[in-house]
C-alpha cells in the first residue's frame, strides 16, 4: 500500500516530532511516499536541494499523489501545501483521513472539517485526537481498511 502523508512545512514546522511519530507507525502499513516531511533537517524554508526548486517538488508530490492509495494528513498546523494536498486528493477519489488536535486551541478549517462524508461514508474523515491516541487511531483505521 502507497501511503502519502501531509503535514505542514512552510506553515510552520512546529508539530515535527508528531509526524515522526506518525509515519513510524504508518510505515507498518505500506510505503510512506513523503517521509522527508518528518526530517529535522528540513525548516520551514523548505526542501532547498532539488535543483530545479519549487516546481520539481510539485510535480514529484503531484505523481506521489496519484501513486496513493491513500492519504493520511496531520492537519492542525494550518498549511496552503497540505490544504491543497487534501484538495487534489479528494479530486482524485483517494481515501482520506484528517488527524486534528483540539487541545493545540486552534480551530480547523471548515474547508476540511466541512468536507467530511462528502465522498461517501469512509472515505474523507476527519478524527480529533490527543497525541497519545494516535497509534491507536492508525491502528483501527488501518485494521478496517484492510479488512475491506
Ligand atoms: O519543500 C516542500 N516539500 C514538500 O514536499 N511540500 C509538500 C509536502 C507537505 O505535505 C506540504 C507542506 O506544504 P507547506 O510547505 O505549504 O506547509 O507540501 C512542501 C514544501 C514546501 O512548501
Amino acid at each position: 500500500m502507497n501511503i502519502y502523508f501531509c503535514g505542514s512545512i512552510r506553515g510552520g514546522r512546529q508539530d515535527v516530532k508528531i509526524y515522526q511519530k506518525i509515519v513510524k507507525k504508518l510505515q507498518n502499513y505500506g510505503q510512506v511516499l513523503t517521509e522527508h516531511v518528518t526530517h529535522d533537517d528540513i525548516s520551514e524554508k523548505g526542501e532547498n536541494a532539488l535543483p530545479e526548486g519549487d516546481a520539481a517538488i510539485y510535480d514529484r508530490d503531484m505523481e506521489w499523489l496519484t501513486q496513493s492509495d491513500v492519504v493520511v494528513a496531520e492537519v492542525t498546523q494550518p498549511s496552503f501545501g497540505v490544504g491543497y494536498e487534501i484538495g487534489q486528493a479528494m479530486a482524485m477519489k483517494k481515501r482520506i483521513l484528517c488527524l486534528f488536535r483540539p487541545s493545540s486551541g486552534k480551530v480547523l478549517s471548515a474547508m476540511i472539517r466541512g468536507a467530511e462524508g462528502k465522498l461517501g461514508s469512509s472515505h474523507f474523515q476527519v478524527l480529533d485526537y490527543a497525541e497519545e491516541e494516535v497509534e491507536g487511531i492508525l491502528e483501527n483505521y488501518f485494521g478496517e481498511l484492510t479488512k475491506n
